[in-house]
């Protein structure tokens, strides 16, 4: 019996994490081993991932289509090392970067032999943002080739888009991807992302056949990554002021930002998320994962804006509300 494979892909900041987290509450995804590809020098999403499963692994890949596929072949080959020693591993789930094609993992999925010893793909389930996604699909052509090879598509944040929004897209993900069944993520029963043999093998490998093969070095150089680590607790209104404004005015280019935060006066880490120019309400995780140094750590992903006229503003809010909270207890 190999272990079914499932794989959630879909642009930045699309709500992979989020819908992952429901479905390993559901009977159909218990005992799912996870691992997580993560575009970006330090990945948090592992963090992020509520400890539903014992088995969750980052791909550090940072150059996310050309290295992955070793780091892909290991970490099942450890998987299943681990299975055959005794885990009990039902199904693994692969969260993608949301800034990749995903074809390269699936082909190392459908075609390695040490990979398909132990594993068979299950399914390709596309995540497409309500708000963003047609924004994106017109500048991104990896969030066309997310769409293209889905077995599922899964429209998110249909509860914040604009009334009309989310029909025109689903006019526009049906003509790009006519065979994949479309749900909402708020909807979508765990079962169904289950299978795809029985709808739409035929026109996955099709997609994946046409794509062509990776290069080194051929991402997008408009498009940086990096992340900011703070030592010292942050004061919330001043980081959240500057997100929030980067948000609205650069949104554009504000491709995802997310962080594990140490908030001033807070025991737990908050989370935020911004994804272009939708900057999320905050959430607040129960405590901090545990080994964790504490520190604050903001992921970056900019299209086309400089990193320092992100650091610059950050600091001098955080300097401002600093100051502004020492003269508040004067
Ligand atoms: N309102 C609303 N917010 C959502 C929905 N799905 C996800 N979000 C929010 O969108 C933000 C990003 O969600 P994630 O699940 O982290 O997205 P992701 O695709 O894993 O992000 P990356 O791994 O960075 O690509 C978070 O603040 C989520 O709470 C949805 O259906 N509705």
């Amino acid at each position: 019996m190999r272990v079914p494979v499932t794989v959630l892909t879909g642009f930045l900041g699309a709500g992979k994490t989020t819908l992952l987290n429901r479905l390993l509450r559901t009977p159909d995804f218990a005992g799912a081993a996870v691992l997580v590809n993560e575009f970006g020098e330090i990945g948090i999403d592992h963090l992020l991932v509520e400890r539903l499963t014992e088995e969750v692994a980052l791909l550090e890949g940072g150059c996310l289509c050309c290295m992955v596929r070793g780091d892909l072949v290991r970490a099942l080959e450890d998987l299943a090392a681990r299975i055959a020693a005794g885990t009990p591993v039902r199904r693994v789930v692969i969260e993608t970067t949301g800034l990749a094609d995903p074809a390269p993992i699936l082909q190392t999925l459908m075609t390695d032999r040490r990979v398909l010893r132990g594993f068979a793909l299950d399914g390709v389930a596309t995540l497409v943002d309500a708000v963003a996604g047609a924004a994106t699909l017109d500048a991104q052509s990896e969030a066309m080739a997310q769409v293209a090879v889905a077995d599922w598509l899964v429209l998110t944040k249909t509860d914040i888009a604009a009334p009309g929004v989310a029909a025109a897209l689903t006019a526009r993900l049906r003509a790009l991807n006519p065979g994949a069944p479309l749900f909402e993520a708020a909807s979508v029963p765990a079962a169904a992302l289950l299978d795809a043999a029985n709808i739409s093998a035929g026109g996955r490998a099709v997609a994946v056949a046409a794509q062509p093969a990776p290069q080194a070095g051929r991402h997008d150089r408009s498009i940086e990554s990096f992340t900011l680590t703070f030592d010292a607790p942050l004061p919330w209104q001043g980081v959240s002021a500057w997100l929030g404004m980067l948000a609205l005015t650069r949104g554009e280019s504000l491709l995802r930002v997310k962080g594990l935060l140490n908030i001033a006066g807070e025991d737990s880490p908050v989370v935020v998320h911004g994804v272009q120019h939708v900057f999320h309400p905050p959430a607040m995780l129960a405590a901090w994962p545990q080994g964790h140094d504490r520190k604050s750590r903001l992921v970056f992903v900019l299209r086309n804006l400089p990193r320092e006229v992100v650091e610059q503003g950050l600091s001098a809010f955080i300097a401002a509300t600093d100051e502004k909270t020492i003269m508040e207890v004067r």
